[in-house]
C-alpha cells in the first residue's frame, strides 16, 4: 500500500488546531482525520473523538492500541496506529497532537510531517473565551503553556499563523504543501 504522510497539527489550545483540520478535510477530502480516544465526556463538543473513561482509557493503552499516548490538561489522549481503511485514497492523514509527543511521533510514522499553528496572544485568550469549552481558571491554564517550544530534531515543519481568517490558513497551508511536492 501507498505510503501517506501523517501530518501532526500542533499549536497552543485555541489557535484553532481542529478547526484547520476540519478546513482541510472540506476543501479536500484528501486529507483524512485520525480520530483520538480521549478520557473527555463524549458530548464535550469541538473535535469529533472517541470519549473513554480512565479505567477503559488504561486499559487500551496496556493492550497496545495506541501509537502515541499522553496526557495534558488533566485528561489523557490516545492515537490509535491508522487502518489500511482510514490510509486508503488518503492524500495526507491529519491529527491533532501534544507538542511534547512529537519526537515519539516522528519515529513513528512515516513519512511525518509537522503543521505548527500560531496565532497572537489576545487572539488565543479571545478564541478560548468564545469557545468556552472550559471554564475560566482552565482557560488561563491553558494560555499559560502557549509559548511552549517545539523539540529540536523535528525534520519537517510548516509554520502558519492561524490569526486571520480560516480560509487564509487554508490556502496557506495548501500552497506550502504544493510547494514541497513540485
Ligand atoms: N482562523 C480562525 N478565525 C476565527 N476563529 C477561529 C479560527 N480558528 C479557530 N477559530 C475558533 O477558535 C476556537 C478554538 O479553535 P479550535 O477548537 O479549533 O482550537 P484548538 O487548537 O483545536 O484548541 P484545543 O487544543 O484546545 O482543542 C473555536 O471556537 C474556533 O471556532
Ligand atoms: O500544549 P500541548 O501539549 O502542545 O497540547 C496538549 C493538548 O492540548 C490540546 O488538547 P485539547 O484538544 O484542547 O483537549 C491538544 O489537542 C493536545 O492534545
Amino acid at each position: 500500500m501507498k505510503q501517506v504522510p501523517v501530518i501532526a497539527v500542533v499549536g497552543p489550545s485555541g489557535v484553532g488546531k481542529d478547526s484547520v483540520m476540519a478546513a482541510l478535510a472540506a476543501r479536500d477530502p484528501g486529507f483524512h482525520l485520525i480520530r483520538r480516544v480521549i478520557t473527555r465526556p463524549d458530548q464535550a463538543g469541538g473535535e469529533v473523538f472517541t470519549g473513554v473513561s480512565q479505567q477503559d482509557f488504561d486499559a487500551k493503552r496496556a493492550g497496545g492500541v495506541f501509537a502515541l499516548s499522553w496526557q495534558a490538561h488533566g485528561l489523557s489522549y490516545g492515537v490509535p496506529m491508522p487502518s489500511d481503511e482510514e490510509r486508503a485514497g488518503a492524500r495526507a492523514l491529519l491529527v491533532n497532537l501534544s507538542r511534547a509527543v512529537l519526537l515519539q511521533a516522528q519515529g513513528v510514522f512515516h513519512p511525518f510531517a509537522v503543521l505548527s499553528l500560531t496565532a497572537r496572544p489576545e487572539v488565543l485568550a479571545a478564541r478560548l473565551a468564545a469557545r468556552g469549552r472550559e471554564d475560566v481558571a482552565d482557560q488561563a491554564r491553558r494560555l499559560g503553556r502557549a509559548d511552549m517550544a517545539l523539540p529540536a530534531g523535528l525534520r519537517r515543519v510548516i509554520t502558519i499563523d492561524n490569526s486571520g481568517p480560516l480560509d487564509d490558513t487554508v490556502e496557506a497551508v495548501l500552497a506550502h504543501l504544493q510547494r514541497e511536492s513540485a
